[in-house]
């Protein structure tokens, strides 16, 4: 696949790393949780079709499972041919590691020059709307180093003393200020240094790439996070997404 990615309307190019390693354990057995379907087309094709969906974005560099290379690029090549389906995204394709941090780290590495902003958004995050892709490149364009779509939360939130077996009772030890509280959501934008540079520097496990520009004591703000962009991780969730894209089937026709 080629990278001739086409400079967007203002100029300055966006690149999405999707990791889509992941094993999907929580989801129960069966192919890696990015391959599984959703209305008959795999989870990873809605999800890179969701950032293509952005006129903003270029490339697309998809994480595949390590063993899982040839079979994700001749998903993609079948399912959104590159300048075919949105006519300005390129796809590039790379294995992936052992954790979610190791694989954006992989999908960084394989980032060619001239894209000055970057998302990293989950393979298993497929409905989010390009409202909310969009939001977060615009933000970033203004000039905030890292930006993550947020929600807040619905439920009160306790802090525990972990009993580590699970299902015993734990010791509640605080309960945290719920408006202060918010789920944050993928795809999360950065300014491509400080993103690399939060890769190369923090080496302790983070559950999400803005938390690694945290640790470098830089700001992190947020943008409106969409009830659709949620994460894809139990099985309830699948029946969700197929609710939401029956959903869109009847009011936008897709
Ligand atoms: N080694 C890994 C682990 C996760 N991911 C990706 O990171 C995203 C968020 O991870 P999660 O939803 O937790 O996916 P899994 O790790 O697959 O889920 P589980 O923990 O249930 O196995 C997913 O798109 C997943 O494919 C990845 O690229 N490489
Ligand atoms: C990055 C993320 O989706 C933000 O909510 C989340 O932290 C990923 O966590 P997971 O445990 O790897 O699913």
């Amino acid at each position: 696949m080629s990278d001739e990615s086409h400079p967007s309307p203002t100029g300055v190019r966006t690149a999405v790393v999707i990791p889509a390693a992941g094993r999907g354990v929580r989801l129960g057995p069966g192919a890696p949780k990015a391959l599984r379907a959703l209305s008959g087309t795999p989870m990873l094709v809605h999800a890179v079709r969701a950032m293509a969906a952005s006129r903003a974005v270029s490339l697309v560099i998809v994480v595949a499972p390590s063993d899982g290379v040839a079979e994700v690029t001749s998903l993609l090549d079948a399912h959104v041919p590159a300048g075919d389906t949105v006519g300005r995204t390129d796809f590039v394709v790379v294995a992936g590691g052992d954790t979610r941090q190791e694989s954006v780290k992989r999908g960084l590495d394989a980032l060619p020059p001239g894209h000055e902003i970057v998302l990293v958004h989950d393979a298993a995050r497929p409905l989010v709307p390009v409202e909310t892709v969009d939001a977060v490149i615009e933000a970033v364009r203004e000039g905030a180093p890292a930006v993550v779509p947020a929600l807040p939360l619905a439920d009160t939130v306790k802090e525990v003393e972990p009993a580590g077996t699970p299902g015993a009772p734990e010791p509640v030890v605080a309960t945290p200020d719920r408006s202060r509280l918010r789920a944050v959501q993928t795809p999360q934008g950065f300014d491509r240094a400080t993103l690399i540079r939060a890769h190369e520097t923090v080496t302790d496990e983070v559950t999400d790439d803005a938390g690694m520009v945290e640790r470098l004591g830089l700001p992190v703000v947020t943008v409106p996070g969409h009830e659709e962009a949620f994460k894809v991780t139990r099985p309830l969730d699948l029946v969700l997404a197929e609710a939401v894209l029956a959903r869109r089937r009847l009011t936008d026709g897709f």
